[in-house]
């Protein structure tokens, strides 16, 4: 089995309506997803996939949903005040962690037609989170 891992870079903003802490404040983060893509046998050209083709499939999702975003909870009350102000955000069935991000991506790069293993979105230095299904 070969695997082939390509890094993509991208921000946004967001905050964790029920968390404890800090991060139910508004903030944002520079962000790593690291994409995994495996395949028992190369192609013709000796590769499990070109690494510019995995670009262009996150990015294309990257750039229409995440990047330079606001990430929310539907049910997060600063919504009506974002829509007042014309401001871009997208609203989310579930909390905008790392864990459900990861999940967003691995599901579009499948649905792309890609075999991928597995999806981590590192949100800071020293915090990721992967997803995959086996
Ligand atoms: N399981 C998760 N926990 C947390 C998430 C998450 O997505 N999944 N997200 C956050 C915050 O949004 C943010 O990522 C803060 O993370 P944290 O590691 O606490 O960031 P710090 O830089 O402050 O941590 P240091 O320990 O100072 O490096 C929180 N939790
Ligand atoms: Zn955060």
């Amino acid at each position: 089995m070969f695997t082939i891992t390509k890094e993509v870079y991208f921000c946004y903003g967001h905050r964790l309506m029920n968390h404890a802490g800090k991060c139910r404040h508004l903030h944002g983060h520079s962000v790593k997803a690291s994409i995994s893509i495996q395949q028992e046998q190369l192609n013709a050209d000796g590769m499990v996939c070109d690494f510019a083709d995995i670009r262009a499939c996150v990015e294309s999702y990257v750039d229409e949903y995440l990047d330079h975003n606001f990430l929310l909870h539907k049910n997060d009350p600063i919504i009506p005040m974002l829509t007042a102000q014309n401001e871009r955000f997208m609203a989310l069935d579930e909390h905008p962690t790392a864990e459900v991000l990861s999940k967003m991506l691995y599901h579009h790069i499948k649905q792309a037609g890609f075999n991928v293993a597995q999806v981590t979105l590192w949100e800071t230095a020293s915090a990721y989170a992967s997803y995959r299904e086996d």
